[in-house]
């Protein structure tokens, strides 16, 4: 089948085409841009754009929501936040497949996506169209996926397991998650500079994070007792990675074996969530995976659990949840071209 990506020249869009391009079920991938692309009469090519993609000589087109329909099976919007709730309405008015990698269709009130993003929202309606999809836990629902943004993915896969055995005091989620800088896109921003970003830790976004009501709204929906967590956000002086360290109190009588229990259990049949047996994960184990490797850690002289989260923002985060939400959403494996063995180096 044809597939579409719009956005292809941002960091998630593309790890996403380098997945599609050895994706067994792809034969075309089309690339679509700004809707005046070419406008000034430059034309843009892949090859030309995105240093070693060599012989990818594949045009960059003007977007055209009908064009890309008469051509494709699917389209993927790797685009910023703010462009989706534009440009997609004639695809859900269609009931056109669509994996969003955006947040713009994650949260289903257009007021509280206006509070927390700061942008105008998409129609109610067409937000009421949308189905949020941690791919782990795929349900079927509507043809217009919003991918999970990254470090929700991180922080919903270490907290499952707790959150819907009902095995911690729902009052007490503490979670604090670091990524690499390529989580803040391509365009460099006063945190994102390497003079900044290099040698240094930095804290953003405290407790005004757009991914706390993603998070909250999907923990809510495992376990009605869940109404808040504290949250917070970390850069990190390295290019790719993601660690949520997630901190809660158990209810009386949980222990190492009850948790572990419920770990291993949710995640059973994953091919994607590995649980740790007694260990926690570093982030190298999972650059260049669609893992999330998890560990967990109970102390019972604080009845604390800790839950050690790690995923590739770029891959399990955005790219990698994107196909296999795809590939469960075109009824094919969820493990269709999708890598399992880190980098490593
Ligand atoms: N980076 C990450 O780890 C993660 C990112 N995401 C989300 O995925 C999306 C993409 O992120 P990322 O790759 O980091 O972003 P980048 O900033 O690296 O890239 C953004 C892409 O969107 C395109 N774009 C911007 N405006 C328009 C428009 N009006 N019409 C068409 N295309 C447009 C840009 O094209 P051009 O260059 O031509 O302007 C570029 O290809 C974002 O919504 C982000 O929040 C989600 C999870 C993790
Ligand atoms: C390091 C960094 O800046 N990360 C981004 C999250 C990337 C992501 O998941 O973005 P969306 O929710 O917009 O899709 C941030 O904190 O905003």
């Amino acid at each position: 089948m044809d597939v579409a990506i719009v956005g292809v020249t941002g960091y998630s869009g593309t790890v996403l085409y380098t997945l599609l391009a050895k994706h067994p079920a792809i034969d075309q991938i089309n690339l679509y841009g700004h809707q005046d692309e070419g406008k000034d009469g430059e034309v843009r090519y892949l090859d030309q754009l995105i240093p070693g993609f060599h012989g990818q000589h594949i045009r960059i087109q003007k977007f055209d929501p009908q064009q890309i329909m008469a051509n494709n099976t699917a389209v993927f919007f790797a685009t910023s936040a703010g462009v989706s709730s534009q440009l997609a309405g004639d695809f859900i008015d269609a009931d056109f497949p669509v994996v969003d990698l955006s947040g713009d269709y994650r949260l289903p009130d257009p007021a509280e996506y206006e509070k927390w993003y700061h942008k105008p929202a998409a129609p109610a309606e067409h937000l009421q169209k949308a189905t949020y999809s941690l791919a782990d836990f795929y349900q079927p629902g509507t043809s217009y996926i919003a991918n999970p943004g990254c470090y929700a993915t991180a922080t919903l896969l270490g907290l499952a397991p707790m959150v819907q055995n009902d095995l911690i005091d729902p009052d007490t989620i503490v979670v604090d998650a670091k990524s690499g800088t390529s989580g803040a896109g391509k365009k460099l921003t006063g945190i994102t500079h390497f003079t900044e970003a290099s040698d240094n830790l930095q804290l953003y976004g405290l407790n005004t994070h757009k991914h706390i009501p993603e998070i909250v709204a999907q923990l809510k929906k495992w376990n009605d007792a869940v109404n808040a967590i504290q949250f917070s956000t970390t850069l990190l002086p390295l290019t790719t990675g993601l660690m949520a360290s997630i901190y809660a109190k158990v209810k009386p009588g949980v222990d190492q074996a009850q948790l572990m229990a419920a770990f291993n259990q949710d995640y059973a049949d994953s091919t994607f969530v590995n649980v740790l047996d007694g260990t926690t994960p570093d982030l190298k184990e999972v650059v260049g995976t669609n893992n999330c490797d998890i560990g967990v850690v109970y102390n019972p002289v604080t009845q604390t659990v800790m839950v050690i989260s790690v995923i590739d923002n770029l891959m399990k985060g955005a790219a990698g949840q994107a196909v296999q939400n795809f590939n469960q959403l075109m009824g094919l494996a969820e493990t269709t071209g999708l890598p399992t063995l880190p980098a490593f180096v």
